[in-house]
């Protein structure tokens, strides 16, 4: 099995990538260090050099297992990239649909809000990129600097438990702490302006009662070997990696076939005309904050080379296979009725 090359991630501040065999040193003389290690269950004080080596090295096999991915978290000094600490997450087995987030920052860096930038973006990436639905860590019992990182992640504490530290050499009092992609959404964004006290009545009196109807259009696309086209949804979209029928909201004025047409484009960079998109079925799911209404057509003909212009994933699916992909509740029924048909 090849393994894709890993695209670091970044942040406002910080990239997460791969640690490499250059970073041993300076990973050991952050990470030898009482005030790091004595909150960190796995790791042994003192901190041997070799084991650095060892450890980086464990590293990359367990990313091509699909098992953890570690990742050296870096920062900028001048022109300089310095490592800053560590940030990881880690599955029980390769088919677990839930991840451990864990990481640790060298002392000198306390203070500056490294961990929670690094924590929140690799707790969001994994949500979309890896084939999970839930984060969760553990804290040792006081250390609330960290239990307040976790809390700015968007995790939430959900009890007690006990874990080795292999430092102190005892089973000892932890906090846990979980939560889904609803939780570890974007940071929230910029409160909305505030209408003025004038206006506010005159909007409420004009709002329609009842819940916003979403409109969304929706593609299958089948290729001549019936299989079915699933896009995943990027990070910083609502349900990130969730698998869903290309497609997208319909503009103010556009039928859903413009608006299916407009998005093919847009999304896959292909050419579809009205008369290829068959009306197959709709979803009608409620959101919550609003009732979607789905019309999901079949399209076999289209025009163009397919690219995910998006830099979303994209995987041809046998019908018999689609239940293999986690997609929003909404498209459940969708599914099966696909794989009936098709
Ligand atoms: N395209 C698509 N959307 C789906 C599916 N199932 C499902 O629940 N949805 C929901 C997710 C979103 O709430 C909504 C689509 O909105 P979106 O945000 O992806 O739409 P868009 O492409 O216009 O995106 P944007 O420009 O607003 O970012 O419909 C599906 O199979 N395909």
């Amino acid at each position: 099995m090849t393994v894709p090359a890993f695209t670091p991630i970044r942040t406002e501040r910080l990239t997460l990538r791969p640690l490499g065999a250059a970073d041993a040193a300076e990973l050991h003389r952050l990470i030898n260090d009482w005030d790091v290690v004595r909150w960190l269950s796995r790791v042994p004080f003192p901190y041997p050099r070799e084991l650095a080596d060892e450890w980086i090295a464990s590293t990359h096999r367990q990313r091509e297992a699909g098992e953890a991915w570690h990742l050296a978290i870096v920062g900028q000094e001048g022109d300089k990239e310095v490592l800053v600490g560590c940030a990881g997450l880690m599955k029980k087995s390769a088919d677990e649909r839930e991840a451990e987030l864990g990481y640790w920052v060298g002392r000198r860096y306390w203070g500056h809000g490294v961990a929670a930038e690094a924590a929140g973006r690799l707790a969001r990436w994994g949500l979309a990129n890896l084939d999970i639905d839930r984060v969760v860590a553990s804290v040792l019992e006081g250390n609330d600097r960290s239990a307040g990182v976790l809390k700015r992640v968007g995790l939430r504490e959900v009890g007690t438990g006990e874990a080795h530290f292999l430092a102190r050499g005892a089973r000892l009092p932890v906090r846990l702490f979980g939560g889904g992609r609803e939780e570890v959404a974007a940071p929230p964004a910029e409160p909305p302006p505030q209408a003025a006290p004038t206006v506010a009545p005159v909007l409420a009196a004009e709002a329609p009662p009842g819940k916003k109807l979403l409109l969304v259009a929706a593609c299958a696309l089948v290729d001549s070997d019936g299989r079915v086209l699933l896009a995943r949804r990027p990070e910083g979209k609502a349900m990130a990696g969730l698998w869903e029928f290309p497609g997208g909201k319909l503009e103010p004025g556009e039928t859903p076939e413009e608006a299916l047409i407009r998005e093919l484009k847009e999304e896959l960079d292909i050419d579809v005309s009205a008369a290829c998109l068959a009306p197959f079925t709709f979803a009608s799911h409620d959101l919550g904050h609003a009732h979607l209404m789905m019309p999901l057509y079949l399209c076999r003909r289209w025009d163009g080379t397919m690219v995910a212009r998006e830099g979303q994933a994209l995987a041809w699916v046998r019908p018999n296979k689609l239940s293999d992909y986690a997609m929003p509740p909404a498209d459940r029924p969708l599914v099966a009725m696909l794989r009936d048909f098709l």
